[in-house]
Formats: C-alpha cells, structure tokens, sequence
C-alpha cells in the first residue's frame, strides 16, 4: 500500500500561532524549522513519501495541516476550522487533494470542524465536540461517511484544544490517553491510561510502528513493553504552541493513483 503524507513547511509567523489552554512561551523558529525537517525525515525512513502543500504564511498555524481535512478511503472532507485566522489554510489542502485524484467534500458554514478532533480507527471516527468542531458539523461528516461505511461517534471535550491531544490509537485499536484532559474514557472498548500528556500522541507508521514525541519517555517504554517499535522526534517548538506529532501530517493510506 502507498504511504503518501501531506505536510506543510512552517511559515515565518509561527510563534504567533494559537495558544488556548497554556500559557505562551516564546517559539525558537529556527529549531522549530530543524525539527519540521526531522518529522518528515522520520516518515521517509519509515518508507512514508510526502507531499508539500503550498505554503499559507500569512497563517501562523498553518504547519498544522492535520486540522484542515479530513480523508477517508478516496473522500477528502475538507474542513471549516473553528478558529477565524485558520480559515484561509484550507484551500492549498483542497488543491494538493485534488491533485492526488480525491473525490472532494467540505464542511459548510456556519458549521465548524478541525481535523484534530477526528480520530478514525477500523471504521469508526470518533469527533470530538466542544471545542473548534461543533455538532452541526458532526451531522455533516456522518452523511457523508456513511456511504463509505463508516460509523462517526461524537465524543465529549472539554479539558483540551482537540480530541487527537487527548487521545489516539495505537496500531490494534487501544486508544491511548492521558486521564487529566479525557472527558469520558468509557467511550472506548479498549482505553489505556499514559502516564504523560505527550505520551498520548502517536501516529501510526505501520502496524508495529509509531512515531511520538520525546517529550514521553516513560510512555515510550510502555509502547515498548507491549512490543511496539517507537520512533521519537523532538516536537518541543510544537507543544508550546498546542501541537504534536499528528498535528504536522495528514496520512494517506492507499491514495488514490491520480
Ligand atoms: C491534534 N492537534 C493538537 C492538532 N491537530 N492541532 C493543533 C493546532 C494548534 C494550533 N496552535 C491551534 O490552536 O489551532
């Protein structure tokens, strides 16, 4: 299977990205380029190809490019971000999708959703609400998954800017949290508590592999013991700003051949 990512460069405005739940600490541009660079280093070792989308500098948060789509099989959801000064980051998305051969989709006013929120694993896309992506926006995602199977679960949200800084999934479908910002564990068959917020961030490289942040050593053991393989890159620019390791891709799993 084709392992195609989208990423975006950060742009010159970065420091200037988005802080909610944390107090802002000041963003070390030049690190935050090299460890830009050492995340999508660690995807082509891992045999992940990416693709740049056009750059939004006039948007700080724009290296987010998670937020601004949502795929599923050959359908790209493209998002309406929650936050106004996100809004323009969508289109180069849209453009680098259609491009690769997506079937297109979007999120319409006056609802709002951010990709962050949407955690997919075996059919299943579980959006968190309460935050950027509202329940409106909800509706529209599950009509238009449907026709692809998929069964969307709105979970609650609270405690955090996105569901994905609460919780992720590892490759056998654990979702993995860190219980001060999870509002409601009990919605997942198979939950596991980490012992570091940056321990709940993982993207999945393949299904014995996953890359995380080195902000979480002792969570990285305990991925180790239950014989994952973990790949670490230095996200600290990133966290200051709300980020983490899923925040800087988009991941494509068997694309569509354009
Ligand atoms: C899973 N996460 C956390 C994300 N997908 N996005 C993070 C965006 C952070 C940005 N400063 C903001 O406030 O929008």
């Amino acid at each position: 299977m084709r392992k195609l990512a989208l990423v975006r460069r950060p742009g010159p405005r970065l420091a200037d990205g988005i802080v909610t739940h944390i107090d802002r600490s000041p963003v070390d541009l030049d690190l935050a380029l090299r460890q830009w660079e050492g995340y999508v280093a660690a995807l082509h070792d891992e045999g992940w190809e990416t693709v740049e989308v056009d750059p939004a500098d006039d948007c700080p948060d724009a290296v987010f490019v998670e937020d601004t789509v949502v795929v599923y099989d050959d359908l790209a959801v493209v998002a309406r971000p929650g936050a106004d000064e996100r809004k323009p980051e969508t289109a180069a998305t849209e453009d680098a999708l259609r491009r690769l051969g997506y079937r297109l989709a979007r999120i319409e006013a006056p609802d709002t959703l951010d990709g962050g929120d949407v955690l997919k694993h075996d059919g299943t896309v579980w959006v968190g609400l309460g935050g950027r992506t509202t329940p409106g926006a909800v509706e529209q995602l599950r009509a238009l998954l449907a026709p692809l199977g998929a069964r969307v679960v709105g979970v609650p949200l609270a405690k955090v800017l996105h569901l994905k800084s609460a919780v992720t999934a590892l490759p056998d479908g654990t979702v993995v949290g860190w219980d001060p910002v999870v509002d409601d564990a009990s919605v997942w068959e198979s939950y596991l508590p980490v012992p570091e917020e940056p321990g709940a961030h993982v993207v999945l490289l393949d299904e014995s592999t996953v890359l995380m942040s080195t902000s979480a050593p002792r969570t990285r053991a305990l991925l180790e013991e239950r014989g994952l393989r973990v790949v670490a890159v230095d996200m600290s620019e990133y966290e200051k700003l709300e980020g983490c390791v899923t925040c800087l891709s988009v991941r494509l799993r068997g694309a569509p051949t354009a």
